[in-house]
């Protein structure tokens, strides 16, 4: 649906060539939620204003629905553009207008003839929960309510796909989760595409089907949201990951083990804690829990244990290469002595 090849996008500065987006090559697919992470400076709002054309590409293509719109100019551009709808973590509402005509104000702009708008305002209000403000203003609406009108707007036109430019960063978390199950809600009632982007990697394990990391203008991992949280490659990806999974197991807990440490991943409906037992009777090695933990994303299990391992070292990779054996991904974090 979104395909997005070999795209660069670079800055004149007075102090030279800034490289905002580098040899980014990427595909969306019709209907999921494909969340951008990574740190500020990391090139995602260039990348995701590249795809609206709100910043044209140095070079690369950006074909939504099978049409490049690298291609396109003034009013087919335009014409193109309706179709893509975009909030922002400001939300960037006119104040002198109420939340209906900040609404028709889209539909408005896109020819809608005027006896469909008020109709049309209505059933946006209703979908995004706000049909009793139809006639408060801005200032009167808290953070989330402006979101949510930001997003009623974005949809006026039908479009067929969503981008969401950090559009929970300026909410509190409770506001945030209920923006972003109204997303959820939205993409599969509508068949919505919608990319987001982020620094913050909750937003990405709320909703997200599948996901991308970008470092340096470049896409550095990318792939099904869970098989990364359950086998993060990159360094980085992991820091994200570490911000809202944790495996953490305090230094002085980890000072009095002599064993070998590990850390073990079991995916899906995969009992781990059977599995272990398993192991643990069918090797002579001692196993001590030192975390633990069932999170889950995108309604599937992943089992997160830490564990020390105590026994002759033969025995312990044995046992190791059982649990690999049953699919647990394991990580050794520290040998035993
Ligand atoms: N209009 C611009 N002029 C010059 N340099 C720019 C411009 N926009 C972005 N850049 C540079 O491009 C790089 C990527 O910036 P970008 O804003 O896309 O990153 P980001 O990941 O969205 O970060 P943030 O969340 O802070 O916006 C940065 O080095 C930035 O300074």
């Amino acid at each position: 649906m979104i395909q997005i090849e070999q795209l660069s996008k670079t800055y004149q500065t007075k102090h030279g060539t800034v490289k905002g987006v580098d040899d980014v090559t990427l595909e969306v697919k019709t209907g999921e939620i494909f969340g951008i992470v990574g740190y500020s400076g990391a090139g995602k709002s260039s990348l995701i204003r590249c795809i609206n054309l709100l910043e044209r590409p140095t070079s690369g293509t950006v074909k939504v629905g099978g049409q490049d719109l690298t291609k396109l100019r003034g009013d087919g551009l335009r014409k193109a553009r309706l179709k893509i709808g975009m909030i922002f973590q400001h939300f960037y509402l006119i104040s002198q207008k109420t939340v209906a005509e900040n609404i028709s104000f889209a539909l408005r702009a896109a020819g809608t003839p005027s006896k469909k708008i008020g109709p049309r305002v209505d059933e946006l209000l209703e979908m995004v929960g706000l049909s009793d403000k139809r006639n408060v203003y801005p200032a009167q609406l808290s953070g989330g309510q402006k979101q949510r009108v930001g997003i009623a707007r974005a949809l006026a036109n039908e479009p067929a796909v969503l981008l969401c430019d950090e559009a929970t960063s300026a909410l509190d978390p409770n506001t945030t989760l209920s923006i972003l199950r109204l997303l959820k809600d939205i993409n599969r009632k509508l068949n919505i595409t919608i990319v987001l982007i982020t620094h913050e990697m909750n937003v990405v394990k709320e909703i997200c089907d599948r996901m991308a990391v970008m470092q340096g203008g470049r896409v550095i991992e990318e792939g099904r949201v869970y098989d990364i949280f359950a086998d993060p490659k990159t360094a980085l990806t992991k820091e994200f990951i570490s911000s809202v999974v944790s495996f953490n197991v305090p230094e002085e807990i980890l000072e009095k083990c002599d064993g070998t440490i590990v850390k073990v991943l079991f995916k899906g409906e995969v009992a781990g804690d059977g599995i272990i037992s398993d192991m643990l009777q069918s090797y002579p090695v001692k196993g001590n829990f030192l975390h633990g933990a069932i999170e889950y994303i995108q309604e599937l299990p992943l089992g997160i244990f830490v564990m020390e391992l105590k026994g002759d070292q033969a025995d312990v990779s044995q046992a190791i290469h059982y649990l690999e054996q049953r699919e647990a991904i394991v990580e050794v974090m520290e040998h035993g002595n």
